[in-house]
């Protein structure tokens, strides 16, 4: 049984979500997907079509073994039985039926012109259908949803049916019956009108399911809410056919926080963020980072008047509190910036700079002429916080002092390029003179780098380039244009971004490699020698 009947949270991430262009789970995704749902405590997980997707047959089978859930019951989806077909002799209803899951929901047309045009039969049939299958599913002892597609489009054409249907499947047994709003084209005041009516009309409990193609998803499913229903439907970020489905995260977020509804079990929402990611990671769909409450920028403030408010009060500028669904504020710093700003990021990163007014306007202009250069700071912490050093220190952090570097690239006989540099530079007294090479530039004086100044910082040995970002910033001058290069260096506890900017590519990338080392070595508490 689900945590509380009163209210459904139901996601479908694994049957609808999974119809996302690009999007394709295989079993063992989908088991660990269902595990991350379990845990966030939504009360039903759609886990596919059995007996028409055979990757979903088979997660069902594996999901009776392998999960054993702590708050939510398995959904099976899939249609009504076939035309002049008996739900009992229908194979796709046997699967439903023999697929384990406590409950089923069936989809059934609602529309005069789908089952028509589409499902080629008559408007009774259509009827026959949906009370067959329903008692059918019933009989077995599963609990029967019903999802009405294209349920408001149907409405506008033939009120009378799209009610008809809705009756017939409660009076057979459908615990719920989800309006859908297949093409996702409704308007929340029309829909709303549209769910009270039928609320009134059949008195059946209704549920809602939304598309997101008006971008009016979540709006629709709250409006529906509001208007009486007591099932939601969404997947996690949104996924879905086309512009996807309503938002589950951000549909439970706004019920709990702005209604105060209770659907989640105690505590839960603050997994949103952590859960949210956790999917994406499975999916391997990058998350979206605008997305409301889970997004990384859903609290990230650039604007400088932002943040000098920020600085007296928050939620002066946050609609909610960020660590309610798991998520944190972050002051971006850029050219952007205020002397507010700068003060909140330099608090972010263990500096106090309240005290100092004519610093932190120092800082703020060097950020926005930098800027103005082509650097970034928003996504590159780690150099703003070596410039917030230097500021404060008086001195730019140094660990090494290099003399030069060169890098040469070589193409072989065998048609392959290999690149080799020399780098010279004194670390803890010493001259070191080291080459190294790789299989491009930015690898090769990575390498020697590393090699020049492991001697007199253990800790480099540590350090692992994980992204590198090129970035060509005045497009129109081709290959004389000013370059931005962002480096992600990681040590396997975190990882960290610096900026280099250049005409000259290797230039722009030792300047960022330098950084991403120093940052490093600062970080460890290395002492300069
Ligand atoms: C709105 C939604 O997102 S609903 C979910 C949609 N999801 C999917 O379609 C994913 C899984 N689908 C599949 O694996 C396949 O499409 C299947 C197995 C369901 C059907 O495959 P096929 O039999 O090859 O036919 P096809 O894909 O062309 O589907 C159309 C058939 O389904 C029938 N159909 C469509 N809707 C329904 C319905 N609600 N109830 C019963 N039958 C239906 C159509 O009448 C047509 O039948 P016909 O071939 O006998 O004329
Ligand atoms: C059922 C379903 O996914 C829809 O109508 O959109």
């Amino acid at each position: 049984m689900s945590i509380s009947d009163d209210f459904h949270v139901y996601d479908t991430t694994l049957r609808d979500g999974a119809q996302q262009e690009g999007l394709a789970l295989s079993v063992a995704d989908k088991i660990a997907i269902a595990q991350h749902l379990d845990e966030l405590g939504v009360g039903f997980i759609e886990g596919g079509w059995p007996g028409a997707v055979p990757k979903d047959t088979e997660f069902f089978e594996r999901a009776r073994t392998e999960l054993h859930l702590r708050n939510a019951t398995f959904a099976a989806f899939g249609a009504t039985c076939k035309p002049g077909t008996p739900a009992a002799d229908d194979q796709q209803v046997a699967a439903l039926r023999d697929s384990g899951a406590g409950v089923v929901t069936l989809v059934a047309k609602s529309h005069d012109a789908h089952v028509e045009r589409a499902l080629r039969t008559t408007l009774d049939e259509n009827l026959r259908m949906v009370a067959d299958t329903v008692r059918h599913l019933r009989d077995n002892g599963q609990r029967v949803f019903l999802d009405t597609e294209h349920f408001f489009d149907g409405y506008r054409a033939n009120r009378a049916y799209a009610l008809e249907v809705v009756r017939v499947a409660a009076e057979a047994g459908a615990d719920v019956v989800a309006l859908c709003d297949t093409n996702g084209g409704t308007l929340p005041r029309e829909l709303q009108d549209v769910v009270r009516d039928v609320l009134e009309s059949t008195g059946a409990r209704l549920g809602i399911h939304c598309h997101n193609d008006a971008g009016c998803a979540v709006a629709n499913s709250i409006a529906a809410v509001e208007a009486g229903v007591t099932h939601v439907q969404g997947t996690i970020n949104g996924y879905g056919e086309r512009t996807g489905n309503a938002d589950l995260l951000a549909i439970v977020a706004n019920l709990e926080l702005k209604r105060g509804m209770e659907l989640l079990p105690a505590g839960n929402l603050a997994e949103s963020f952590r859960i949210a990611h956790a999917i994406a990671e499975v999916t391997n769909v990058p998350p979206s980072s605008r997305a409301p409450y889970v997004g990384l920028s859903a609290f990230a403030h650039k604007a400088g008047l932002h943040a000098s408010a920020i600085k007296v009060d928050p939620d002066l500028y946050q609609h909610t509190d960020p660590a309610r669904v798991g998520n944190d504020m972050r002051m971006l710093v850029s050219e952007m910036a205020g002397r507010a700003s700068i003060e909140l990021k330099g608090r972010e990163l263990g500096f106090d700079l309240s005290n100092d007014r004519e610093l932190v306007g120092r800082v703020a202009d060097r950020v926005k002429d930098l800027e103005s250069r082509g650097y970034t700071f928003e996504a590159a912490d780690a150099s703003f916080s070596l410039l917030l050093t230097e500021e404060v220190d008086g001195r730019r952090p140094s660990y090494f002092d290099v003399e030069s570097w060169r890098v040469i690239t070589e193409s072989r006989a065998d048609g392959e390029a290999v690149s080799e540099s020399t780098v010279k530079l004194v670390a803890a007294g010493e001259r070191e003179i080291v080459t190294g090479e790789g299989n491009g530039p930015v690898n090769a004086l990575d390498h020697a780098l590393r090699t020049a100044i492991e001697r007199a910082y253990p800790a480099v040995n540590k350090f692992e380039l994980v992204d590198y970002k090129v970035r060509i910033l005045d497009q129109g001058h081709g290959t004389d244009a000013v370059i931005r290069v962002l480096i992600e260096t990681a040590d396997g506890e975190g990882s960290w971004v610096t900026v280099g900017v250049g005409h000259n590519i290797v230039e722009a990338s030792w300047e960022a490699l330098v950084d991403g080392f120093t940052f490093g070595l600062l970080r460890h508490k290395e002492v300069a020698r």
